[in-house]
């Protein structure tokens, strides 16, 4: 016993996920995190001069101020870290992001087959009490084979294009269209887990 040390416990600051995306909530919670989940319900309007990072990180940012101002009142969650993300497909320099129908998602693959395009996530890291701000993000280059109407078409019937930027999902039957992607895989799902940790670090949030 003589020279075993009590741990020292180190208290885990309060996490707020300011999104409604499944796959960010999922990956979240991949990281061994434990968070709730309030959704910021932000305009997603930017001004055309943005770069894709600028609007990935602007929109990350908007995301998260939007929630961590609901909790800036309270003295006892100062200590409370937000975070809040934003993706979006870029071919050639056009940003697309959810398709409005499924008219605008067919137009959006019709236009990713064969080619190979970027997709840019951001994340934003707050302290509610404004002492610690994160703004960062990723770049991913994914190659789509080439596919016919009909295809792109069953592949609209499946319901997965509705609520993804560029109007398909890498993680879900999605995968069968991709020929091979340059860049971390996580990212294309809405949520760079690896950038992620290492942005936690000044929060005292320590993954691993
Ligand atoms: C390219 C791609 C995007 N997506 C998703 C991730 C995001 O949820 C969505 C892009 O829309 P976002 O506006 O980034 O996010 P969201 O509206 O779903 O959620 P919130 O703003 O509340 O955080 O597209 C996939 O799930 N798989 C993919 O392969």
């Amino acid at each position: 016993m003589d020279n075993m040390q009590t741990p020292t416990s180190t208290t885990i600051p309060r996490i707020i996920l300011a999104s409604s995306s499944p796959r960010r909530q999922e990956l979240l919670k991949g990281m061994g995190l434990t968070f709730e989940i309030v959704v910021s319900d932000v305009d997603e309007g930017v001004t055309p001069e943005l770069t894709p990072p600028q609007i990935v990180e602007e929109l990350a940012l908007r995301k998260a101020e939007a929630v961590s101002g609901r909790f800036q009142s309270s003295p006892h969650d100062q200590e409370t870290v937000v975070i809040g993300s934003d993706t979006i497909v870029v071919l050639e320099g056009q940003v697309l992001g959810k398709p409005v129908d499924e008219e605008d998602a067919f137009r959006m693959l019709s236009s990713l087959q064969g080619r190979t395009h970027e997709v840019y996530s951001g994340v934003a890291c707050l302290r509610v009490n404004g002492s610690i701000r994160e703004v960062r993000h990723r770049r991913t280059s994914v190659q789509m084979k080439p596919m016919d109407a009909g295809q792109i078409r069953r592949y609209i019937a499946t319901g997965e294009p509705s609520d993804k930027a560029g109007s398909y999902g890498i993680q879900g039957i999605g995968a069968t269209l991709i020929e091979g992607i340059e860049g971390d895989y996580f990212n294309v799902v809405g949520l760079p887990v690896s950038l992620l940790s290492d942005m936690l670090i000044p929060f005292g949030i320590m993954v691993l």
